[in-house]
């Protein structure tokens, strides 16, 4: 059983598959404070939050069971993600549940802002009829400056050009020609500041973008520009932009998001020209009811099938290409986790994988993480995971390195990881046959033919007459089935290896035994512990 604990206010209804499924127990603490929580955080093993809740590195020492931290909308800035990422712990979110409550939030700001609806509001309901006071102006053949044109940037700018807006389109990312097809121009920071009648801004809140409207770039705004800012406070410098308007010289301004929330700046929330809502951008039933229906599914998936979709600190890819490496990712661990134990389970110094045929055209981010994850498996166990993977490994000191070669070796898709600690170097071949699935295909210079099974017997040998029927004997005698044998030599009458599938494992003693055949120069049981599930049923 799962135990899930939903902080801040999640919509009840989008929670609905989590507190139906009969694996996780959902219990709800909307007002938990940071004490208490740090208190309980350790009996959990899924946090769902919204932003009010801080998820730092000093809550996340007492989570110890934690494995997802849920954040119920778009932006993670409450969530201290190195912190989780060191303990291993996937952080997802729910990128598009959102995007149409902000966006429509961002224009009804907009209108707001430019026909003084609030301030208008305010005095009608206290019973004056003032109609002079109150003149605004028109969206129409105005200039819309976008910063940030991702999910919301761009459905504002849509719709701000229905009201007959002209659209300037900032973003790294934003290229002429998708610009160009929705009917806008892409334009510098500067153009935008120059020429907007309104400044709408749409990003992160990253180190490139704190303070990005700040009294520099608001000297060189249109004067008379109104701004708008529905993504995160701190993208406006909140001193700057107050200064700026009590000068006359930008219009207005209207603000979900503060650079401090709850928001207390007495200058900013007096200001007649700024309007101001408590960060409601996705504060709709619909949006609250989607941001917690996705982070619900996403986290029975995660738990029940191992697989994730949004997490921020896991590389994305694409479900056809997800579903292209599935039978990899496995293989790939199993193959970390032999190597490791070939090198004779002392800790690697460095790492080369090699990739190649088809797979060289995939996204390998993910196969790379499972196969390193296999190797630190060995000696850190439950505590690596795809998440940590690379933060253990430069903790540890280990250097990698990936090269995708344009050759094929003979099959469709081969990989080759090769494992060394400074002396001594492990390899391991292997590829997934279509229609017959994984096979290890190479161990250090020898060329084999092995299904990875739970129990491998790896058994290095003089290649002399007789070897393979003493070692067959030796363990009949001792009562072990042999699923499988192969041999791999590199010349007649050199060395070679032996490698068996074994129903179960052998003691040290048997080990001892082997070792005592006349030309027998290693024995090793390899154990795998992820195996393919369906195989080991059959
Ligand atoms: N007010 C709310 O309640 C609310 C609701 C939802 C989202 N948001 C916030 O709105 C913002 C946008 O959300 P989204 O879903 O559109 O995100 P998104 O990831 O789809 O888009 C963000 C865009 O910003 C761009 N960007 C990054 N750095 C930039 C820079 N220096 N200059 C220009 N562009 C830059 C990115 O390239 C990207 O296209 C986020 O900050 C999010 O947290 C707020
Ligand atoms: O949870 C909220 O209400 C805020 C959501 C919003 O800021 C986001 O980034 O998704």
């Amino acid at each position: 059983m799962y135990k899930v604990l939903v902080t801040d206010g999640i919509s009840h209804t989008g929670l609905k598959s989590l507190l139906d499924h009969p694996n996780f127990v959902v219990e709800r603490q909307p007002t938990l404070p940071t004490e208490e929580l740090k208190k309980v955080i350790g009996d959990y093993d899924a946090l769902i939050v919204r932003s009010q809740t801080k998820v730092t590195e000093e809550l996340l020492l007492s989570a110890d069971k934690l494995r997802v931290i849920a954040r119920a909308g778009v932006g993670v800035d409450n969530i201290e993600i190195n912190a989780a990422t060191r303990k291993g712990i996937i952080v997802i979110n729910a990128p598009g549940a959102n995007t149409m409550a902000a966006t429509e939030h961002t224009l009804a700001m907009m209108l707001s802002l430019a026909r003084k609806i609030p301030q208008a509001h305010q005095k009608t309901a206290a019973g004056e009829w003032d109609r002079s006071s109150f003149k605004g102006v028109e969206l129409y053949k105005k200039t819309l400056g976008v910063i940030g044109m991702g999910k919301i940037g761009t459905e504002v700018a849509k719709r701000a050009k229905s009201f007959g807006m002209n659209i300037l389109a900032f973003d790294p990312y934003l290229t002429e020609e998708r610009a160009k097809k929705l009917g806008m121009t892409k334009a510098s920071l500067d153009i935008i500041a120059h020429e907007s009648d309104f400044i709408t801004v749409h990003t992160p809140l990253t180190n490139d973008t704190r303070g990005l409207i700040n009294e520099e770039y608001l000297s060189k705004t249109k004067k008379g520009v109104r701004i708008v800012n529905c993504a995160r406070g701190g993208i406006i410098e909140e001193k700057a932009l107050v200064k700026a308007i009590q000068s006359g010289h930008v219009a207005g301004a209207a603000l979900d998001v503060f650079e401090k929330e709850p928001v207390a700046n007495a200058e900013l929330l007096q200001n007649p020209n700024i309007i101001v809502t408590p960060h409601l951008g996705a504060s709709t039933v619909e949006a609250q009811e989607k941001v917690a229906e996705e982070v619900s599914a996403e986290i029975i998936e995660i738990f029940e099938k191992q697989s994730i979709q949004n997490a921020v600190n896991m590389p994305q890819m694409s479900g056809e290409t997800q579903a292209k490496l599935q039978p990899y990712l496995l293989l790939g661990d199993q193959m970390g986790q032999l190597v490791i134990q070939l090198l004779n389970k002392q800790a690697p110094s460095n790492i080369e994988i090699n990739y190649y045929g088809n797979l060289i055209e995939e996204d390998t981010e993910l196969l790379t993480r499972t196969l390193l994850k296999g190797i630190l498996s060995y000696h850190l166990s439950d505590s690596v995971n795809l998440i940590n993977a690379l933060h253990l490994l430069k903790e540890q000191g280990v250097s990698y390195n990936v090269v995708k070669h344009p050759t094929n070796k003979g099959f469709a898709n081969y990989m080759e990881l090769s494992v060394s600690n400074g002396q001594e170097t492990a390899k391991i071949g292997a590829t997934v046959l279509n229609g017959y699935g994984a096979r290890i295909l190479k161990i250090n210079q020898y060329r084999i033919d092995v299904r990875p099974e739970k129990y491998l017997l790896y058994i290095k040998h003089r290649d002399v007459p007789g070897m393979i029927g003493k070692v067959g004997s030796l363990l009949g005698d001792h009562d072990i089935n042999i699923g499988t044998m192969q041999v791999g030599r590199t010349e007649v009458g050199g060395e070679a290896i032996m490698v068996l599938t074994l129903d179960r494992t052998l003691s040290a003693n048997v080990i001892k035994v082997l070792k005592l055949i006349d030309g027998l120069q290693e024995a090793q049981v390899l154990e795998l512990a992820t195996v393919d599930a369906a195989r080991e049923r059959r």
